[in-house]
């Protein structure tokens, strides 16, 4: 598994003000989807691309195109719906599945409400979106169903994460070279409500407005 911090000050600006309460959502929605393209531009890096040739109004060239089947993009709902538009203006080909998960704020399990994916994804690039690794529990969960249906690698491009988290993802898929996280900052920690911290709060009730 690799870990990419993406380092720049637009980044580290942009997220300050996502961060900050006092942001309301339409600026949020807006500066997610900003934080998203420049952390895409990170995490496509390895997209499978291969020779084509073209005629340009002077001559014949060999350029470079996606591999077909272009890769799937995977938002899970609801935070990762606000991180879509911000990836497919990178990737404007791509297909999009969807992963409906919510976390129970008790026993923390992360539950599947909702999904809507290709039965067979043999040998495709998946490319996951969801702006909060907290414990870890519903990346586990949602790479599971990706890999079980044969997934042939996962970049998950997340805002934040938890060193908690991340410790728990290694602990399941250290040992592969195949899964990838694409990250803004990794926080301090988790609160006794395993929420990040310093964080940005519930990802979900900023983007939308509606507190669950
Ligand atoms: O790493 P974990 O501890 O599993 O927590 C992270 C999950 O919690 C949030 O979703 P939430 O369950 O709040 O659903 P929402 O997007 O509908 O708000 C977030 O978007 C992640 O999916
Ligand atoms: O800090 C957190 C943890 C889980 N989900 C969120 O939206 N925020
Ligand atoms: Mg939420």
């Amino acid at each position: 598994m690799r870990v990419l911090v993406a380092d720049h000050p637009l980044i580290a600006h942009k997220l300050t003000v996502l961060r900050d309460k006092n942001t309301p959502s339409p600026v949020f929605r807006q500066l997610t989807e900003e934080l998203v393209t420049l952390l895409a531009y990170e995490a496509t890096r390895q997209v499978r691309v291969e020779p084509v040739n073209i005629e340009t109004p002077v001559t014949s060239t060999v350029g470079t195109g996606l591999v077909k089947p272009t890769p799937l993009v995977v938002p899970i709902l609801r935070a990762g719906l606000g991180m879509l538009e911000g990836m497919t203006r990178l990737l404007p080909t791509a297909e999009v599945g969807f992963l409906g998960m919510a976390r129970n704020e008790e026993t923390l399990e992360a539950i599947t409400y909702a999904e809507r994916l290709p039965e067979d994804l043999t040998g495709r690039q998946v490319y996951v979106l969801d702006p909060m690794l907290a414990t870890g529990g519903t990346l586990i969960e949602a790479f599971k169903f990706l890999f079980d249906r044969g997934a042939a690698d996962i970049t998950c491009i997340c805002l934040l994460a938890a060193p908690e988290g991340l410790a728990k993802l290694e602990a399941v898929h250290g040992a592969r070279d195949n899964v990838h996280v694409v990250l803004a900052s990794i926080d301090e920690g988790l609160n006794e409500k395993s929420y990040i911290v310093p964080g940005l709060g519930d990802a979900g009730d900023r983007l939308y407005g509606v507190v669950d």
